[in-house]
């Protein structure tokens, strides 16, 4: 996923910079001086890079790695890392997000699964709308019988600024499907915080 410098685009990155610049000079530094001289073209790449999923396409990320499959249990893909940014705050939130399907005949690729956690994170986002469009994403593309995301993240908005707490951390579900089922739901909680490896 990371951004090949060759692929910048260089009028927005040029944009950017001058924002950038008039930000720092409102903030009261000296954008002339000299360990600033290069922030604005930092800033602008770095910010680029952190919302890079708005150029992407997850469902084709999916489609990529889509096999038919007799498999019809729960398959897990747990404690996947993430960092994103709030839309309110343009602060990062971070943590980790735990994905079952149930396969209805086609499985995917286990990578693309934290594919898609990552092009939905690098978008301005709300935890609550990231959970949503994850769950939306597999079970748009791989109909499966059905599909639970978790998400447990801690909010530098609500830790550096604003109400300042440091171990707060929220915790968003969604699902589809089969686990509609309590049952279904438990066995996946069981398995999100059992340890193992
Ligand atoms: N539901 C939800 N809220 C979020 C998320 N990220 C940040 N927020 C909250 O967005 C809210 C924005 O509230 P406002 O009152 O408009 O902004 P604010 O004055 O900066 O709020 P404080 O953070 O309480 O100082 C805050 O309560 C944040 O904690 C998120 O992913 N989901
Ligand atoms: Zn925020």
């Amino acid at each position: 996923m990371n951004q090949n410098p060759m692929e910048w685009n260089e009028e927005k990155i040029s944009k950017l910079m001058g924002h950038y610049k008039e930000i720092l000079s409102l903030l009261g530094e000296d954008p002339e001086r000299e360990g600033l001289i290069k922030t604005p073209e930092r800033v602008a790449k770095a910010m680029l890079t952190l919302t890079r999923g708005y150029e992407m396409d997850p469902k084709e990320v999916l489609n990529a790695a889509k096999f038919k499959e007799p498999y019809s249990q729960m398959v897990i893909v747990k404690d996947i890392d993430f960092f994103s940014m709030c839309e309110h705050h343009i602060l990062p939130f971070y943590g980790k997000a735990h994905v079952a399907y149930i396969p209805n005949g086609y499985i995917t690729g286990l990578s693309k699964i934290a594919r898609v956690v990552d092009i939905f994170s690098h978008r301005l986002q709300v935890q609550e709308r990231m959970t949503l469009q994850i769950k939306e994403c597999i079970q748009e593309t791989l109909n499966p019988l059905g599909v639970m995301v978790v998400i447990e993240a801690k909010h530098m908005c609500m830790q550096m600024r604003g109400v300042e707490k440091q171990n707060s951390v929220t915790t968003t579900s969604d699902f589809t499907g089969a686990f509609n089922q309590a049952k279904t739901r438990e066995e996946f909680m069981n398995l999100i915080r059992a340890r193992h490896l």
